[in-house]
């Protein structure tokens, strides 16, 4: 494990003690219904992240819901948002926030390590990241709770565990968390593989173009998920997703 996430599983722990844990049990979004609808409509389905880190600050009140906006209007099929604060800068009100402001399905990107923290804010799903969660106990969790759970690995094993698990959405992460250092060729070895076994995949990070977003749907995703790139230059999205090329 990277340092980096080393001390943010500490902070994790150490903020969960005086957390608040009740949502109301509205009705979720569906994930899967949205890509496909959106490639009925000649679209990458992007789920477009929500990543403060991405350009070094917290988001202003209000922020988090205009960005949310201009996401669905660039052709997003579901919207993350990271909720790290210690690191990725980001906040449970952000993820509320995001969730009024559109109707799309909103991703809850964190470290999640225990149920507290499933309990703490409404989503429509959670990741969870099988390198550092219990996924066997938590997926339940989450199901319980009324939301469904993207469980994100990084090789064959990590997707034998999930699949045996119960998830039926995964995210393969082209970024390692060990070095940090990112490569579009671990999604092109592995979606191929959770697809065959019948799973929902996720080209996790490191996508900049339509290039390379491109790339990404001829090794099979089913949807991409893309932050850094998008939060820089947000008029990319429509270009990636293909909505301003059918405008013109
Ligand atoms: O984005 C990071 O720097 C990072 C560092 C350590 C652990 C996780 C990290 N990112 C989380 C993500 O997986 C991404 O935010 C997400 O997949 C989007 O990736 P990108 O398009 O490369 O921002």
């Amino acid at each position: 494990m990277h340092p980096l996430i080393e001390g943010i599983l500490s902070a994790t722990e150490l903020r969960m003690a005086g957390a608040k844990q009740s949502f109301d049990h509205l009705k979720s979004r569906d994930l899967v219904g949205s890509a496909i609808s959106a490639r009925r409509r000649g679209l990458i389905p992007v789920i477009a992240e929500i990543k403060p880190r991405a350009i070094s600050r917290p988001l202003r009140a209000g922020e988090a819901g205009e960005i949310a906006r201009f996401y669905e209007s660039r052709g997003a099929c579901g919207i993350s948002v990271l909720t790290e604060p210690t690191y990725f800068l980001g906040s449970i009100s952000s993820l509320e926030e995001a969730r009024r402001s559109t109707s799309l399905p909103v991703l809850r990107k964190d470290f999640i390590i225990n149920r507290k923290q499933i309990r703490e804010a409404r989503a429509d799903l959670v990741l969870l990241i099988v390198s550092i969660a219990d996924i066997e106990d938590l997926i339940e969790d989450v199901r319980a709770a009324g939301m469904e759970p993207l469980v994100e690995v990084h090789d064959e094993h990590e997707l034998d565990r999930a699949a045996n698990a119960g998830a039926t959405i995964v995210g393969i992460n082209n970024r390692d968390l060990i070095t940090l250092e990112v490569d579009l060729g671990r999604f092109e070895a592995l979606g191929p593989i959770a697809r065959d076994i019948g799973l929902f995949t996720v080209a996790e990070s490191g996508v900049s173009s339509r290039e390379e977003a491109l790339r990404m749907m001829n090794a099979g995703a089913d949807a991409l998920l893309i932050g850094n790139s998008i939060m820089k230059n947000p008029a990319l999205l429509g270009e990636i997703t293909g909505v301003d090329i059918k405008a013109t």
